[in-house]
């Protein structure tokens, strides 16, 4: 599945309950549009998006799933229960919480990645530093990515992709380097390839049309209605 992805764009296709296209239905159709437009790959969140994106497309699928627990900020895969859900999925590849932050239950994350990998899928890490990809390199993870770089309080917090992390990951590991979160134009997304990123993941930019849309009523000066 990793050659298939080489050098190409992921669209990540999710709206989480709260959210105006939250529907597995809606999601199977943005990934049927990504796919039309050349994408080589979808991220989605939950059991019943992802199998839907499986239903209605050729794609691979990285799949995910949100999750909140009291006793830790974790919520992208966090624990072994939600591995366990996306494995029955027959999803190509499972995305969890690489950072080396407390987990909920005090789960490990390299027991984690074994539990993915018993099941004969590959194992993404999302990560948000330099040193959290090394370690999820060591611990047996097939890639790593940037995707919560930006989102942990000590991670750095830039406008767009963080090219000097891709660069430098992409220099020192042997595991291929996904570019993952705040890649808003067809610039970024190049920049990122250039910088030795593997391939990408694109989401919002793509997806999520009340982030497009604001993003042109910044530009005016927000009219909304009251
Ligand atoms: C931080 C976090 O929770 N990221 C999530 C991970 O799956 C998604 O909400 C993002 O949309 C995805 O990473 C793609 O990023 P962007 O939408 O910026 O292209």
């Amino acid at each position: 599945m990793l050659g298939e992805i080489k050098g190409g764009l992921v669209v990540s296709c999710q709206a989480l309950p709260g959210e105006p296209l939250h529907s597995s239905m809606i999601m199977g159709r943005m990934a049927l549009a990504a796919e039309a437009g050349g994408a080589v790959g979808i991220r989605a969140q939950g059991t019943e998006d992802i199998l839907e994106i499986m239903r209605v497309t050729d794609l691979p699928v990285i799949g995910i799933i949100k999750r909140q627990y009291a006793d830790s900020d974790i919520y992208i895969t966090p624990t072994e229960n939600e591995i366990r859900e996306l494995l029955r999925t027959g999803c190509a590849m499972i995305a969890l919480d690489a950072t080396l932050r407390k987990r909920p239950n005090g789960e490990r994350l390299e027991d984690l990645a074994a539990l993915v990998k018993s099941g004969n899928v590959l194992a993404m890490a999302d990560c948000s530093t330099y040193e959290e990809a090394v370690n999820a390199e060591k611990i047996g993870f097939d890639c790593v990515s940037t995707t919560l770089c930006g989102y942990t309080p000590y991670s750095e917090n830039l406008p767009g992709p963080n090219l000097a992390l891709i660069r430098r990951l992409a220099r020192e590991l042997s595991v291929p380097v996904i570019a993952e979160g705040k890649i808003q134009t067809p610039q970024e997304l190049k920049a990122v390839l250039d910088a030795g990123a593997y391939c990408a993941v694109v989401g919002g930019a793509i997806t999520r049309p009340q982030e497009i849309t604001a993003r042109f009523t910044r530009e005016i000066g927000s009219k909304k209605r009251t």
